[in-house]
């Protein structure tokens, strides 16, 4: 008899036994299951249906094509485009075509359930980059995942909704002498995306720095681990202080439970869910398309030398027939901070000599475009949980994991609560590097460059998962296990997104350059020692098996390590903690600017881009918060500009 068919009798006599024991768990179980699945189906075809997929009612692939013409079209249905798309067409006579690549991500129940993201991450609904080799972490080439549906990457981030320091736009209305991004002003489009939910066991919030009746849901809906509780706690003893908000006008540093975007079901909130609602898809005014990916922008170039953007060219595939559509007054890309720069690029309007190797005609010598690739970079520590209560008991693989998993969505389906409901990053706190209780001069005597957006605003986040796992949950600990993170909020590195090819269809190649600057190394090999010290606060003792010998983990020997032991393991163990930016910067032109304070294309006429590409420097924390905010007040900006012209 072969291996695997001996295997699959195996595992039905298993199941036979188990269902001989518990017959009415497994047929409620299947019961459920079916319940589920015809619901899922259901879902998907009625939120499909709310949206276009036969291109020819949006372009033409003829002569005629400019009889296809809006007022605006957003490319990229992401984070910022849906914000676009719902905001400007609350103006009734600004007609918006929105074209996204990929389909829904409200359809998607991974994407709905808060714990599932990263079950998507290596499917057809993610952009699976791998970056170019990273020099100074080891050469390893790593996952790199960007979303490709509807919300964008709001549809398949952890959820963590902290924003910033009100600092970092300090910084950006200084660099663009505008006003207007400072964050007494830029502040209030925060509020406007916002609906905070008050939650009695997080008091201490000032209400009058939280939005109340934005389109995006904020709050503490999610199950929360004692593990995650004991961070706290641990985060105290060593002396980083708790606070009620990060967002708050005071900054984030210190150390809370995280705020995150969650519906009153438990239900992940991403820019699809909050702002593509049915009213607003009902709007005559606007049309969004699915599986449309925009293969170039159309110009046009008159004899006194002006560019102006009047359209766009898409396709559903590769060998499929090219449409195209008009923009009367703005084109706006909003296709994330990979997609942005690669779609100029393609278009002509990028670095001249880059676009030259590949043989696409330049419109606009923009050697901005694309450059500046600024992204978080993260490192792990690997735990055992040694109270035996964690979510490793899903596990899919086994009998027992498959009831724990249906019980679970029974409990979410029904109740909205529940293991699911776990966004993952639970927990945080923000420090400084240069914090003297938690870095002692003594011991860390190097003084390093301040690259923060000001003394109330950090360089290092920590965060905690009720889960330890590797390159992006692709690799799974075999037991209950926890981990710590911390990530670099302020680096210095810069890498870049660069052309392989003309064709639309290949992917970019994207060098985040992590580590370039040895400030970074310094300051996250910084952060992994005060992670290290948590995990060794009294706080964690009842959950932490620090008598672990397992070599996987950081029980036995981590905590040991010589500084320059540390260094290595972090060039070791750096990764994406998802955040790319700043590849078309809002910035002026000499200092490698590619959008004016308007985010306006610098030499190109009814050209825009809105998305993490324009942050003129990295957030300190999490990018979705400010990419909702730009959209907002992007739509703002373009209804008065738009009524003023009138
Ligand atoms: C796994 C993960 C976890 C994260 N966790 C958090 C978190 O907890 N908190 C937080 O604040 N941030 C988090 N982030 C980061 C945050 O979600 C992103 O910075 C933000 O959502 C980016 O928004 P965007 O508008 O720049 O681009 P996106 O939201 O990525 O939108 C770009 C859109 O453009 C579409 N597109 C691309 N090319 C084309 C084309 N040629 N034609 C048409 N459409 C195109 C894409 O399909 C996509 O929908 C996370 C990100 C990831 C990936």
């Amino acid at each position: 008899m072969s291996d695997s068919l001996t295997t699959a009798l195996n595992v039905l006599d298993k199941f036979r036994r188990f269902f001989d024991a518990h017959p009415r768990t497994v047929l409620s179980s299947v019961a459920l299951a079916a319940l589920l699945l015809t619901l899922r189906f259901v879902s998907a075809k009625k939120r499909k249906g709310k949206y276009i997929e036969d291109l020819s009612q949006v372009g033409s692939t003829g002569a005629d094509w400019e009889k296809f013409e809006y007022d605006v079209i957003v490319v990229g249905g992401g984070t910022s485009g849906c914000v676009l798309a719902a905001r400007l067409t609350e103006d009734p006579s600004i007609r918006v075509l929105m074209l996204e690549a990929g389909g829904s991500g409200s359809a998607l129940p991974a994407s709905r359930i808060p714990i599932g993201f990263s079950g998507l991450f290596r499917t057809k609904h993610v952009y699976g980059f791998r970056t170019e080799p990273q020099v100074h972490a080891k050469g390893q080439k790593r996952f790199f995942p960007r979303a490709k549906m509807l919300g964008g990457c709001s549809s398949i981030n952890a959820q963590m909704a902290q924003y910033g320091a009100p600092g970092d736009f300090d910084e950006w209305a200084a660099l663009t002498n505008d006003d207007s991004w400072s964050w007494q002003n830029f502040g209030r489009y925060f509020s406007k995306f916002e609906k905070y939910i008050p939650d009695p066991n997080y008091p201490g919030i000032d209400m009058s720095e939280r939005g109340s009746s934005g389109p995006v849901r904020v709050g503490y809906f999610n199950r929360v681990s004692d593990h995650s509780k004991a961070f706290l706690k641990a985060c105290a003893q060593v002396g980083i202080p708790l606070v009620p908000d990060f967002n708050g006008s005071k900054g984030p540093i210190g150390a809370s439970r995280i705020m995150t975007y969650v519906d009153s079901n438990g239900r992940r909130v991403s820019s699809e869910t909050a702002y593509l609602t049915n009213d607003v898809l009902k709007r005559p005014n606007l049309k969004v398309v699915i599986n449309a990916q925009v293969t170039r922008l159309l110009f046009d170039q008159s004899s006194d030398g002006t560019t102006r953007a009047v359209g766009v060219e898409f396709a559903n595939s590769p060998n499929g027939p090219r449409y195209k559509a008009r923009a009367r007054k703005d084109v706006i890309i909003s296709a994330g901070a990979i997609h942005s720069p690669h779609i100029l690029m393609l278009s002509g309007v990028g670095p001249a000599a880059q676009l030259k190797a590949h043989g696409i005609p330049v419109v606009l010598d923009t050697p901005g475009v694309g450059a500046n690739l600024v992204d978080h970079p993260v490192v792990d520590l690997y735990l055992k949980d040694k109270t035996n209560n964690s979510i490793y008991s899903l596990r899919p693989e086994t009998l027992s994991g498959a009831y724990w998993r249906i019980k679970e969505l029974a409990k979410f389906v029904l109740f909205g609560k529940g293991m699911l409901t776990t966004n993952l990053g639970e927990s945080a706190a923000f420090v400084r590097s240069d914090n003297p209780v938690l870095f002692p001069p003594a011991q860390y005597p190097q003084k390093l460059e301040d690259s923060t957006s000001g003394a109330a605003s950090p360089d290092l986040e920590l965060f905690c998962t009720p889960v330890a796992f590797k390159d992006h949950g692709a690799i799974l600990f075999d037991m209950h296990s926890y981990a710590l993170h911390c990530y670099l909020v302020r680096p210095t590195s810069r890498g870049s997104v660069l052309l392989t090819s003309p064709d639309p269809w290949a992917l970019p190649s994207v060098d985040p350059n992590y580590l370039q600057s040895p400030d970074d190394l310094e300051k996250l090999t910084r952060g992994f020692r005060l992670l290290l010290n948590i995990a060794h606060a009294k706080a964690m003792d009842a959950y932490l098996d620090h008598d672990n010998k397992d070599p996987e983990l950081d029980h036995a020997t981590t905590h040991m390590k010589t500084d320059d032991e540390l260094r290595e393991l972090v060039r070791e163990r750096v990764e994406t903690v998802y955040h790319p930016a700043s590849t078309c910067r809002m910035a002026p032109r000499e200092k490698g600017g590619v959008v004016d304070s308007r985010l306006r294309v610098y030499g190109i006429q009814g050209l825009r881009v809105c998305d993490a590409s324009i942050f003129p420097w990295i957030v300190s924390g999490h990018t979705a918060g400010a990419c909702f905010a730009a959209g907002e007040k992007l739509a703002d900006d373009m209804k008065k500009e738009y009524r003023g012209s009138k």
